[in-house]
């Protein structure tokens, strides 16, 4: 048995990877921690989330001391915000603990980019340059060997796991930029209260146009440039995302076809459509991401389906989970 801490388990994050590992054979949930000063602090896990009554009623700990869990834990899931992992995760992997954190602090090497996107100067460079970007599906060997694994953000992981095989395969005429138009549900940004977020404010809406931070993520992962167009849709939970691109000359929908099959035939958690296309409740809570797709001329429309919170989060941190310590991959997610 592995024994773990969960860093923001309040959180929409953290309470899907308490029900993942709570049912996980080879995981024992040591402790569930929030912030030092949360006014959740001491209240039951199920008393915030009452679909976890009767099976995860853990207390939920404040969170002062990182030392306070070195030898008592394994392995450190951390949901909190990015400036929050940032200076937790240092300490965990200082003791040993194999960390797997679910906020971006670690996901792309270059500090700069923190600076520019996450308003925070990094410090921990050491760390950068050890982190394993966990794209399940494609980091398998190094997630493997990995002590500090950056679980992707939501939009990217849907992003890369349709475009990543027609990149490999070469089939996309780099003179046009994937576009990339996303919608998110609300549970996106989090449980903490916002204006924004409120029922009465979400409408359907594109935001930070050219100025989200997974832009670069996706782009730096990719190793090409892409248009990101994120969405607030005004539904709880899920990512839908079309794909614009253009085609080299002479490829054909059967070369698309291939390409993903090729990437995922052996993948349980990408699930491949033919004919038609993903929806949004064919995934909503499950670990799957699918992808469909339209070839007309030299152009390709790819779609992609996932929760956000799932394999956009929660169980793809469990898929690296599993790859990491040798486990089946869909070990607790199916
Ligand atoms: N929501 C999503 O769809 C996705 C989220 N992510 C990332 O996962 C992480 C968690 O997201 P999400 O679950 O949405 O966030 P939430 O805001 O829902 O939850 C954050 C959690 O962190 C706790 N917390 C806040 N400050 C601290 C602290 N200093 N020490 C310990 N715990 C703290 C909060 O509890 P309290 O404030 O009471 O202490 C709460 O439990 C973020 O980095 C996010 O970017 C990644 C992919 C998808
Ligand atoms: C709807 C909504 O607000 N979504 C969040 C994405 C959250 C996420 O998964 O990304 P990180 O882990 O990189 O924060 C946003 O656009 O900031």
């Amino acid at each position: 048995m592995l024994n773990t801490l969960i860093v923001g388990a309040s959180g929409y994050a953290g309470v899907e990877l308490a029900t993942y590992l709570n049912r996980h054979p080879h995981m024992n949930i040591t402790a569930l921690a929030v912030s030092a000063q949360s006014p959740d602090a001491g209240k039951l896990l199920s008393d915030l989330h009452p679909q976890l009554k009767g099976v995860v009623d853990l207390p939920l700990q404040p969170l002062s001391d990182a030392a306070d869990y070195t030898g008592k834990v394994d392995v450190v899931f951390l949901a909190t915000a990015h400036q929050v992992s940032h200076d937790l995760a240092p300490e965990f992997l200082k003791a040993g603990c194999v960390v797997f954190d679910l906020s971006g602090a670690f996901r792309v090497n270059d500090e700069n980019f923190y600076t520019q996107y996450y308003g925070f100067t990094h410090q921990h460079q050491q760390w950068l340059d050890k982190a394993v970007y966990g794209l399940a599906e494609w980091q398998h060997d190094r997630i493997k060997e990995a002590q500090l694994i950056a679980v992707p953000g939501c939009y990217p992981t849907a992003a890369q796991l349709a475009l990543k095989p027609l990149i490999e395969a070469d089939l996309l005429n780099r003179d046009q930029w994937p576009v990339i138009n996303a919608t998110s549900g609300v549970s996106g940004a989090g449980r903490k209260a916002s204006i924004n977020n409120s029922f009465c404010e979400v409408s359907l809406q594109p935001y930070n146009l050219f100025a989200h931070r997974h832009q670069p993520e996706i782009a730096e992962h990719l190793g090409v440039p892409v248009i990101f167009n994120p969405h607030l849709g005004n539904f709880p939970r899920g990512i839908l995302e079309t794909i614009t691109c253009r085609l080299k000359a002479g490829v054909s929908r059967e070369d698309v076809a291939e390409a993903l099959h090729n990437a995922y035939h052996d993948k349980p958690l990408v699930r491949l459509y033919d004919q038609s296309l993903p929806a949004l409740k064919s995934v909503i809570g499950l670990p799957f991401c699918d992808i469909g797709f339209a070839v007309q001329g030299e152009h390709v429309i790819l779609v992609a389906a996932e929760d956000n919170l799932l394999k956009g989060a929660s169980s793809q941190a469990v898929q690296c989970l599993n790859i990491r310590f040798g486990f089946p991959e869909t070990l607790s997610l199916i």
